[in-house]
């Protein structure tokens, strides 16, 4: 694995999803798969809290996927359980390999002096001629836009752009998974789309590259492919990205309706 650094579910789990294509995916086909996960922790006092519960969930091969919820309700949790950094207590996952985690920092994974350097880093435990290393590096890096930035000291991009350096250090190694965990935080309204645009851009160029992007910001929905939503530990939603849109609106709109009435 790569680092680099009460409303109950109105969407079913879907196992016939239409890709991009419009083809439908088979069960082998699934880039992401957990089935019924937990995930609990031990306290200080010995006492068992459950964090996740029962979380099952398939993202097809070559998608742009969500997972959303509201603040501490296991979105990141998952996440870590996915890139394989935290083991579930309970249940089964399979993630195509290899993958990689993208931390929600840029400063926390892009370490190196340039760009170019930085998306080097990894390629040391490969086998490769210079030239091959530079075609990777060119083409990851085109792949997020961010080619004619490849000698640029990385102290003076913007969080966007080195979190595009984060993404292209990640895509450099073929990984065919990239776990993105919200990545839009730190960013302003334009490196936000700028860095959601490179992923979809990197997905829409390579056929079996797929991504799953934690965030709390409903309006990047409509980027995805797909979305999970989470409360309480608990996947409630999981489906096509406008549907899942207007599921979480309706929920919000009832939700104002009843304190105001
Ligand atoms: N090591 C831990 N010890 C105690 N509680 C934890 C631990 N890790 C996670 N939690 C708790 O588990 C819940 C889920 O945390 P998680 O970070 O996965 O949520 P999240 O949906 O990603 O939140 P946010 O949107 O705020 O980032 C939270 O209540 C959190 O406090």
């Amino acid at each position: 694995m790569n680092i680099r650094a009460p409303f109950r579910a109105s969407v079913p789990l879907q196992s016939n999803i239409p890709t991009r294509n419009n083809t439908v995916v088979g069960a082998d086909n699934f880039a992401i798969e957990s089935h019924s996960i937990s995930y609990s922790i031990n306290t200080e006092k010995g006492k068992l809290v459950p964090i996740l519960k029962d979380c099952s969930l398939k993202i097809p091969s070559g998608q742009f996927w969500m997972l959303l919820g509201p603040n501490g309700c296991g979105k990141s949790t998952l996440l870590k359980i996915l890139a394989g950094l935290l083991s579930p207590t309970d249940g089964r996952v399979h993630v195509r390999k290899p993958r990689s985690y993208v931390f929600q920092n840029p400063d926390h994974q892009v370490v190196m002096p340039t760009v170019e350097a930085d998306v080097a880093f990894g390629l040391g435990r490969f086998n490769l001629t210079n030239d091959e290393k530079k075609l990777r590096i060119a083409k990851a890096l085109t792949a997020v836009g961010m080619y004619d930035y490849l000698q640029r000291p990385v102290q003076t991009l913007s969080g966007g752009q080195k979190q595009r350096v984060a993404i292209a250090g990640a895509l450099v190694e073929e990984c065919k998974v990239l776990l993105l965990d919200e990545l839009t935080t730190f960013l302003d309204e334009s490196d936000q789309v700028g860095v959601i645009k490179a992923v979809k851009n990197t997905l829409s160029s390579s056929e079996d590259v797929s991504a799953l992007w934690v965030t709390h910001r409903l309006e990047e929905l409509e980027y995805a492919d797909g979305a999970v939503y989470m409360e309480d530990g608990r996947v409630v939603m999981h489906g096509e990205a406008s549907t899942i849109m207007d599921s979480i609106e309706a929920r919000k709109a009832s939700y104002t309706n009843t304190i105001n009435s």
